[in-house]
């Protein structure tokens, strides 16, 4: 392809109207203005007045001041359009392997059941399941989300072909099916799936949720896996040995969803704890994960999301690699996020919860400028960027290459072997500690 008749990826666009924003700016920098003469020019003569009066000043000064400083992320915000019939048509086959994190640190706080939805959510992605490799990182070290992981394991070889045949959005089933309540009546078959899939998503959340409130997993069920003997030598939320077992494992031929086709990958991971180490939080299980990854699936992609943040677009995966995978940018490009929306919100949205002005106009406003920094969920990054590597303008990425990339080991070497990289002492004097950890210092803050 010739640079001329090259067509891009994306777009990015400019947001229309500006020529009105600007008028409307004027307007509040001018009431700015006569508001700070009003207060100058009025000062009072009576003492106390005078203190009251110049506490209202300073408020008002300091509101001034941070709405002159946002509007440099106000005045042009830019918005990014994607070409993916393009991307399919000149990459399907060589689509990048995606390693997907998502982490979780409490059953109780994060009931396992919310966090298998969002496990689901990403599993599904209208992607090639075995590009996909889906990490679960348990800071709780919880038996009983280990339960509903496995249980996850299974009701996703049902979920998967359901999504894909019906184009179901979004993919978290217990938002889909609350919030499509009706059976689909114009379509038989769609129908009887849907009342099936929904009886078989109800059943497994019933069993989860009997388990958590046991506290414990029976004798019987015990039996269907190997990783429940990790819990057998009393592993507690502080202090435990690393677990880590493959769930599935994408590369092996049986496992296959109810249509016969390929299953993402599916891990799970508890780090090791040790009371007398810091654990660092979220940013202590990214870490782990990254390093696990590495030794497992090692994809050129990485996408990290909070266990109450499902994926409500199947396409996200492809819309990010529209990015990565621009011929003129895509070099250029360490992360892409998307914004996070919120569900409950009360009517009218009176607390502002639902995050507007952010994530209408002041994410796409500092977009304009180099980009807004990681927000801490939902993001895509290039494993490289965050390895340390060097950005260089003329090296172009090889996507074919960078899939050639394949791990022989068998599941249960990998298992022993990566053990060791989400050890809690791994960072201490190493290289690793010093020049790539992310600790509470550095861009990803600890969260709790
Ligand atoms: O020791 C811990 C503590 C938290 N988490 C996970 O980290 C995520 C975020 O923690 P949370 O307590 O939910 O923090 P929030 O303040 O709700 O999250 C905001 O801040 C986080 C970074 O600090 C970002 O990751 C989030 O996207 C952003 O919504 C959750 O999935 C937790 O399960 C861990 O994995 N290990
Ligand atoms: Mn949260």
């Amino acid at each position: 392809m010739g640079k001329d008749d090259y067509l891009p990826l994306f777009e990015t666009r400019s947001a229309k109207g500006r020529l009105l924003y600007w008028l409307y700016a004027v307007t509040v920098f001018l009431g700015v203005i006569s508001m700070c003469a009003y207060r100058v020019r009025h000062f009072p003569a009576q003492e106390l007045k005078r203190w009251v009066w110049i506490a209202v000043f300073m408020a008002e000064l300091w509101n001034a001041l941070y709405w002159l400083i946002t509007q440099s992320v106000r005045c042009s915000p830019v918005y990014r359009y994607t070409f993916k019939d393009r991307l399919s048509q000149r990459y399907e086959e060589v689509l990048p392997g995606i390693d997907i994190f998502v982490c979780t640190a409490d059953p109780v706080l994060e009931p396992p059941v919310m966090v298998i939805n969002t496990v689901l959510t990403v599993m599904a992605y209208n992607y090639p399941p075995e590009k996909l490799n889906v990490y679960l990182s348990d800071d709780g070290g919880s038996e009983v989300m280990f339960y509903a992981l496995l249980e996850a394991s299974q009701f996703s070889k049902i979920w998967l072909p359901f999504c894909r045949k019906f184009k179901v959005e979004p993919r978290s089933p217990d938002i889909y099916f609350s919030s499509a309540d009706e059976i689909p009546v114009d379509d038989v078959i769609f129908a009887k799936e849907w009342q099936t899939v929904k009886h078989l998503f109800q059943e497994m959340k019933e069993r989860i949720n009997e388990i958590m409130k046991l506290g414990r997993i029976p004798d019987e069920l015990q039996k269907q896996h190997k990783g429940f003997r990790e819990w057998e030598l009393g592993a507690s939320k502080r202090d435990h040995q690393t677990i880590l077992e493959i769930l599935i494992d994408g590369r092996d031929s049986k496992a296959m969803d109810v249509e016969g086709k390929p299953l993402p990958t599916l891990i799970y991971m508890a780090r090791e704890k040790k009371p007398q180490y810091q654990h660092n939080f979220k940013a202590g299980a990214m870490n782990a994960l990254i390093r696990v990854s590495s030794r497992i699936s090692n994809s050129p992609i990485i996408l990290n999301v909070d266990c109450d943040q499902y994926s409500n677009n199947s396409e996200s995966v492809r819309d990010a690699l529209c990015f990565f995978m621009d011929e003129e940018m895509g070099h250029n490009i360490a992360y892409v996020q998307y914004p996070q929306y919120f569900n409950n919100i009360t009517k009218n949205d009176v607390y502002g919860n639902y995050l507007r002005i952010i994530v209408e106009l002041e994410l796409p406003g500092a977009d304009a400028h180099g980009g807004p920094p990681y927000i801490g969920s939902g993001c895509f990054h290039r494993r490289d960027a965050l390895s340390g590597k060097k950005h260089e303008q003329e090296s172009k990425i090889d996507w074919k290459k960078e899939n050639e990339i394949r791990v022989k080991e068998s599941a249960s070497t990998l298992e022993e072997t990566a053990k060791i990289l989400a050890g809690c002492n791994y960072e201490e004097n190493s290289q690793w500690g010093k020049e790539v950890s992310s600790s509470p210092s550095s861009p990803t803050p600890p969260s709790r």
